[in-house]
């Protein structure tokens, strides 16, 4: 374990991100081995690193696999996952191949709308302030848009106000939404730069104090919606189909089954945004809010059987993804994905991303209702567990196979098939 001595770096972030190693090697007295693993996992790809984030010392590469048997409005799709979780991409090429005989998935998408909140305080006539705010619409668009011309002739820019007087501890606020097209980029800079440039202007119409100006990512102006129907003999039957209806009413009834069920749905979603180059923590959190929306966390998909008996799946969620800006563009990982994806326009991505997310829920649930998780996903952990003992080279599948023919992948049982293996080698 480490132990260092003190944290305080001065000049940390001035040093080149080789320099930075030699610091957290001396601070943390770590071990020649771990410093030559962080310098390869970073072979390449160091001067990237050290432009996206701060104090770079390494990057770290996560697996993208890919996801086949997609047909995402009629167009059949290959998509590029970055996961470190085994089966979550398996399940998707499973859930996709099975609703094929219907088409695939249908999607549908609001519009690339953005929205930035600007808080305005100390107003005693809130309502009379949201009004004012109002009745300066005309200049509110010519202000935004002159902070983004490119926006506006690319065909965004600012489209609408919508403005509420919210109740809070401290007594009510008038919160202005500005919502903007921010076209192919997620949006974030666009909108705060909004929201920053109009603060001083609203507090000069309304006489309110401006404090925050950031957008939300709750960004449900901006859904992405999907549907898909999979053929009772691609279920397994009558059986499984109602018991997977139990296992989503069950999961729209409860946060606590409802929190596991989307991080399954999620396991797709965030695995598309990240090999993409997309911030996987504004979807998230938009998602999770969309699913709270009612006023209690609920299911994020719906599932329903058509009159055929078929079972219809639905998921709409908040999807703030672009094929510009942020870490998109300069990613070769990303930009090489979106190729592979095929797409022009964050909408089609959006698409494709909520699709993804459907599938994985589809075959979570379908897995869940027959044989439990822990057959498929472990089956495919095993080797994960074979890797963690210790395992090497042609070692690594003889574990695995011997963990699954067991039908217990444990780290116990794995350290014992190893040892047991090597001494045989040895005899
Ligand atoms: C694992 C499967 C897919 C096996 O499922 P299976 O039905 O045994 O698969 P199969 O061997 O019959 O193959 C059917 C198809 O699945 C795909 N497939 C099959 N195996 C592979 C593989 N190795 N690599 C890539 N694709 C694979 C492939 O498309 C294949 O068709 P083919 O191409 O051969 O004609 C299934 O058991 C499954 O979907 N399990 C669910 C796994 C899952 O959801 N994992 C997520 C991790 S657990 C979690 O984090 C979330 C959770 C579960 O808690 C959420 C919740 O509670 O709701
Ligand atoms: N809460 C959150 O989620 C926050 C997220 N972020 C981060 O913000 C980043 C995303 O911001 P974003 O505003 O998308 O990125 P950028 O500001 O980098 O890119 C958007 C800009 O690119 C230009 N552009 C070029 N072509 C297009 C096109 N076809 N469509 C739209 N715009 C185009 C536009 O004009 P121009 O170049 O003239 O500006 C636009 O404003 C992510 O890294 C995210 O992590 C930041 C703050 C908060």
């Amino acid at each position: 374990m480490s132990d260092v001595t003190s944290s305080r770096i001065e000049g940390f972030h001035k040093l080149d991100p080789a320099g930075r190693l030699q610091a957290v090697q001396r601070q943390a007295n770590l071990d020649n081995k771990s410093v030559s693993d962080l310098v390869e996992a970073a072979s390449g790809n160091i001067e990237l690193a050290d432009r996206l984030v701060e104090n770079a010392i390494s990057s770290m590469s996560i697996p993208v696999g890919i996801a086949t048997n997609m047909t995402v409005d009629g167009r059949d799709v290959l998509v590029p996952m970055a996961s470190e979780e085994s089966s979550v991409i398996a399940a998707v090429c499973n859930s996709a191949k099975r609703c094929r005989p219907t088409g695939g998935f249908k999607t549908s998408t609001s519009g690339p709308l953005m929205a930035a909140q600007i808080q305005l305080l100390g107003a005693s006539d809130p309502e009379n302030v949201r009004l004012q705010v109002f009745e300066r619409i005309d200049d509110i668009r010519t202000i935004c848009e002159e902070i983004d011309p490119l926006l506006v002739k690319l065909g965004g820019g600012f489209r609408d106000l919508d403005i509420r007087v919210i109740d809070t501890a401290e007594g009510p606020m008038t919160i202005v939404h500005i919502i903007v097209d921010t076209r192919d980029a997620m949006g974030a800079n666009a909108v705060n730069s909004m929201a920053e440039a109009l603060a001083p202007k609203l507090e000069e119409w309304t006489g309110a104090r401006s404090l925050l100006r950031i957008l939300t990512n709750l960004a449900d102006r901006r859904v992405a919606r999907v549907r898909a129907v999979w053929p009772l003999e691609e279920i397994g039957g009558e059986k499984v189909r109602d018991d997977m209806l139990s296992a989503y009413h069950f999961a729209d009834a409860d946060p606590y089954r409802a929190a596991t069920h989307n991080k399954g749905i999620m396991n797709g979603i965030s695995a598309v945004v990240l090999a993409t180059g997309n911030d996987t923590r504004a979807v998230e959190a938009g998602a999770h809010a969309f699913a709270s929306k009612d006023g209690r966390y609920r299911s994020m998909s719906r599932w329903e059987k058509d009159g055929d008996g078929n079972l219809v799946g639905i998921l709409e969620l908040p999807m703030a993804v672009g094929l510009v800006g942020g870490a998109t563009k300069i990613h070769p990982t990303a930009q090489a994905n979106l190729k592979i994806l095929g797409v022009t326009t964050a909408d089609e991505l959006a698409r494709i991303i909520v699709a993804v997310g459907l599938a994985q829920n589809f075959g979570a649930l379908r897995a869940l209702a027959t044989t439990g998780i822990q057959k498929g996903h472990m089956a495919l952990h095993a080797q994960n567990v074979a890797l963690m003992v210790g395992a090497t080279g042609e070692e690594i599948d003889l574990v695995a196979n011997e963990l699954k023919s067991l039908g217990k992948v444990r780290q116990d049982l794995a350290e014992e098939i190893l040892a047991r293996l090597r001494q045989g080698a040895n005899a």
